[in-house]
């Protein structure tokens, strides 16, 4: 932006050169004059000249201070810009020092706690930031106490059964990193041309955040072209734009901090966000780029989605779900129901009081179970007329009043959406839709995940019922679309790194997500059950024969060959149209609508290129 003094000087000059123009002119006159005064025309034709020069100068000057004054004032409005800019990055700088003195604070905390631990006192189990309105003995996390169905009372865990957080300085990025980054960030943008500045940087618990600020009349789409170049120039294997960053002015580049943070999920239980959120049925989702804490409300979203590649942090993300729901709710407040097909996620849980059912593992009794939810919410709703109320808030609040009792929350969390969909892909789609579109008002709330982020799995009916979504890192742009109906989560980091979907907001958010291990969640279980008794409720019987898992249903409204063919495919693992033409006699036409209606019914996989398609189903299944 140039100086003050420097459009001043100019019109100084042009109208330094104005007068010396016409004192030339009028010393050129002179001498005409002299030379010419016995010339009767020249005479006549010097006087009209130098009668209309006078007038031709004023003019010019004239024209001349109005610049000057326009320049003026252009100077005036780039004062009061600068003096804004000023402002703005004064008061950036209190706010970061405020933020700044709050987190050494609240790490100075908990250093003098863990070495108080480590000394072997006993550290009263008391929050740093609890609300002043809390009783001062009552421990924070204490759910409320409530009459016992079974022996005891429920008594919720504790934060010291969680890991605490540790100090690792090692993971947050140098100074002089971040200020290399931000030449190689600047030297590239300059090397293509772009005119654009990196405005500042914000460091995360796993990425940092630059913020660029185009230059006036740059598209930001030139910025993001340069998605590629970016993570060359500065050595990164993921680089994520945003631009812009929503309602910011300026394009957001985030890169890998290279060592990371653990974001433990004791810190979260013990940040404001946790312990003063209004939330219903708060949920931990992590923490966002700029350090806050970010809880969510199931009641709110009121189903959730996740997906994301193998590894990428899906069951320890579902993991610090269910700790969430043991923290605040007890048994006669919130049920539980657990499938997981893969047998292996949950098996930690299968103790905790707060299921209604063992965990399931079959997908064939995962649909059943689906079906028995689609009933529990009919007879709810049944219970809401009687009384007379149109949702579960207005029950529990007239329960409070008139003393009979309230209805509980409930939550169901399927670990792998695509086995119950290869089982029974209509019945299982249509039992969760039916959920997702009816079970709010009654308090039935939906949390399902999968490792095929693939349109068989996350279907168009499941997409348009599941609006809140959590995408951890996938394998390809497509991938992500199907997930969130934009590009993004191909660029994550892995191990936790995800972008949520907010309900209600159309905006991603990149979240941490907080790391819980076995021994901790084998320490809060063992505690959550202790005095408890199996609360095991739901009878499948009526359910079971119903499932669509049955080898004849698997054919249900196929062609006649549709059994024949799947079990070729089955006991070859091989799905090829061409095979299919040899081994059944039949034309191609026939054998290749098989083929897609075994992808339809998530059978096969799609085709991939020259890749063999995947076959999902066995014979071992097929002969059950
Ligand atoms: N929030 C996190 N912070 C740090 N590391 C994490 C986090 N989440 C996951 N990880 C790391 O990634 C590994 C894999 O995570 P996880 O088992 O949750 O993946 P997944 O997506 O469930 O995989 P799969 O679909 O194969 O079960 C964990 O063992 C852990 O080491």
């Amino acid at each position: 932006m140039p100086g003050p003094s420097k459009p001043q000087s100019k019109s100084i000059q042009r109208v330094k050169d104005g007068v010396r123009r016409f004192l030339d002119t009028m010393a050129e006159e002179q001498d005409w004059d002299q030379e010419n005064a016995s010339d009767s025309t020249a005479a006549t034709e010097r006087s009209s000249h130098t009668e209309n020069l006078p007038e031709e100068y004023v003019r010019l000057a004239k024209q001349e201070s109005q610049t000057l004054e326009a320049e003026q004032r252009q100077i005036a409005v780039w004062r009061a810009e600068m003096e804004a800019i000023l402002k703005d990055r004064e008061e950036r700088q209190s706010y970061f020092a405020d933020l700044a003195q709050e987190r050494h604070s609240r790490f100075q905390m908990m250093l003098e706690r863990a070495k108080d631990q480590l000394a072997g006192k006993t550290v009263p189990e008391q929050a740093p930031e609890a609300s002043e309105a809390e009783e001062p003995d009552e421990p924070v996390s204490e759910a409320k106490s409530l009459s016992p169905v079974s022996s005891q009372p429920y008594s919720a865990p504790t934060l010291d059964l969680l890991e605490a957080s540790t100090l690792e300085t090692d993971g947050l990025v140098s100074p002089e990193k971040l200020e290399e980054q931000e030449r190689k960030l600047q030297n590239t943008l300059d090397s293509f041309a772009v005119d654009a500045t990196v405005y500042d940087a914000v460091v995360g618990p796993r990425v940092t955040q630059f913020r660029i600020r185009p230059g006036i009349g740059v598209r930001v789409e030139k910025i993001s072209a340069l998605q590629k170049n970016i993570a060359l120039n500065l050595a990164q294997t993921n680089v994520r734009i945003q631009a812009p960053i929503p309602g910011e002015p300026y394009v957001g580049i985030e890169l890998g901090n290279g060592n990371t943070m653990p974001i433990r999920l004791r810190s979260v239980f013990e940040s404001r966000a946790w312990q003063q959120g209004k939330e219903t049925i708060p949920i931990t989702i992590g923490m966002d780029i700029q350090g806050k804490i970010i809880v969510a409300d199931l009641a709110k979203a009121p189903h959730l989605l996740i997906a994301g590649a193998t590894g990428s942090g899906k069951s320890v993300c579902m993991s610090n779900l269910i700790v969430s729901l043991l923290y605040r709710f007890s048994p006669e407040e919130l049920e539980l129901v657990l499938v997981d097909p893969k047998r292996v996620e949950f098996g930690l849980f299968r103790q905790v009081p707060h299921l209604i059912h063992p965990v399931v593992g079959e997908a064939k009794k995962a649909v059943a179970l689906l079906k028995w939810v689609v009933s529990e919410m009919e007879n709810r709703y049944e219970i809401l007329a009687e009384k007379q109320v149109r949702n579960i808030a207005g029950y529990n609040a007239k329960a409070e009043a008139q003393g009979f009792d309230k209805m509980p929350f409930m939550v169901v969390i399927i670990d792998e959406l695509a086995d119950l969909m290869m089982t029974s892909k209509g019945e299982a789609e249509a039992s969760l839709a039916r959920i997702a579109q009816l079970s709010r008002a009654v308090g039935i709330h939906t949390i399902i995940a999968t490792q095929r982020p693939s349109v068989n799995v996350i279907t168009g009916v499941i997409k348009a019922n599941y609006p809140t979504r959590i995408a951890f890192q996938v394998s390809s742009i497509v991938d992500s679309r199907t997930i969130l109906d934009c590009k993004g989560a191909e660029s994550l980091l892995g191990q936790g790194d995800m972008l949520f979907n907010p309900p209600g907001f159309a905006r991603l958010v990149r979240i941490q997500s907080p790391m819980v291990q076995d021994e901790e969640l084998m320490r809060v279980v063992t505690h959550v059950t202790e005095g408890q008794m199996e609360n095991h409720r739901v009878d499948l019987s009526s359910f079971d024969g119903a499932v669509a898992g049955s080898t004849e249903a698997l054919a249900d409204g196929a062609d006649d060959l549709y059994m024949e063919a799947l079990k070729i495919v089955a006991e070859t693992q091989k799905a090829s149209t061409s095979y299919l033409q040899r081994r059944l006699r039949i034309g191609y036409n026939r054998a290749a609508t098989l083929i897609e209606e075994m992808e339809d019914r998530f059978h096969i996989g799609p085709q991939n290129g020259s890749t063999p398609r995947e076959v999902f189903v066995t014979m071992e299944e097929l002969s059950r």
